[in-house]
């Protein structure tokens, strides 16, 4: 049974007992969370009602995907990262060379500020379209509030390997947006409950996605 976290200090909590970050790492941490914030009074990033639960709601939710995947390596690739979410979280809390795919100049500046800031060598902020970016091998894909299912596995498919790892957050539609993917592509999938929401379910999948979708009619 997964325990929520459902406070401010319970998130803290389970960062740490979960990733026992560095020094470096928890200011890490801390600074972006201040940077988000502070960000979010000039261009929306992130709804102004979560800002008192950030660390339940951003912070947590991202670093969940990493504990789905704490001995993978090589790239890992975040689509439509937006604020850095969860692509900085994951940067922050491991070593893992990111590449950040934004088309919005102006998230894809904050992506680089903090980036700077914070001394992360391995990230690569790609500010493009999806579809207009050069196809490489990822080791592991997540998205979180990219895309439907289907169109996010559309745009992405070309990016995965035999062994790649999807992390897709998928809120409270997670089961049913996987019930319109092809039977094939759905076995690749198994649902996991969110550490930050008792009604939301993450999509955890391995291996190559191909060729178009011919979506099931959704109902
Ligand atoms: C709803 S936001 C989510 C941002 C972030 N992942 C989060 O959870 O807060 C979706 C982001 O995807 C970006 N986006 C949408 N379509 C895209 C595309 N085809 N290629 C790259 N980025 C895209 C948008 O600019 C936006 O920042």
């Amino acid at each position: 049974m997964v325990t929520i976290i459902d406070d401010e200090a319970a998130a803290r909590d389970w960062l740490r007992a979960t990733f026992d970050p560095t020094p470096a790492a928890w200011a890490g941490l801390e600074r972006f969370a201040a940077m988000l914030v502070a960000e979010n009074a000039r261009q929306n990033l992130i709804a102004a009602s979560t800002i008192p639960t950030l660390w339940v709601r951003h912070i947590a939710d991202s670093a969940q995907l990493l504990a789905f995947d704490r001995d993978g390596d090589g790239l890992w690739l975040d689509l439509g990262s937006g604020p850095g979410l969860p692509g900085l979280v994951v940067a922050i809390l491991s070593e893992r060379p990111l590449m950040l795919v934004e088309s919005r100049k102006r998230r894809c500046e904050f992506l680089r500020a903090v980036a700077e800031d914070l001394d992360l060598h391995h990230v690569e902020v790609v500010e493009a379209r999806l579809e207009a970016v050069e196809t490489r091998s990822a080791a592991t894909i997540s998205a979180r509030a990219f895309a439907p299912l289907d169109k996010l596995i559309d745009l992405s498919a070309r990016f995965s390997t035999e062994s790649t790892r999807w992390l897709l957050p998928k809120g409270r539609n997670a089961v049913k947006e996987l019930a319109l993917l092809p039977r094939p592509w759905q076995s690749l999938f198994h649902v996991e409950q969110s550490r930050t929401d008792a009604e939301s379910r993450i999509l955890v999948g391995a291996g190559r996605l191909g060729g178009r979708i011919v979506p099931k009619k959704r109902g």
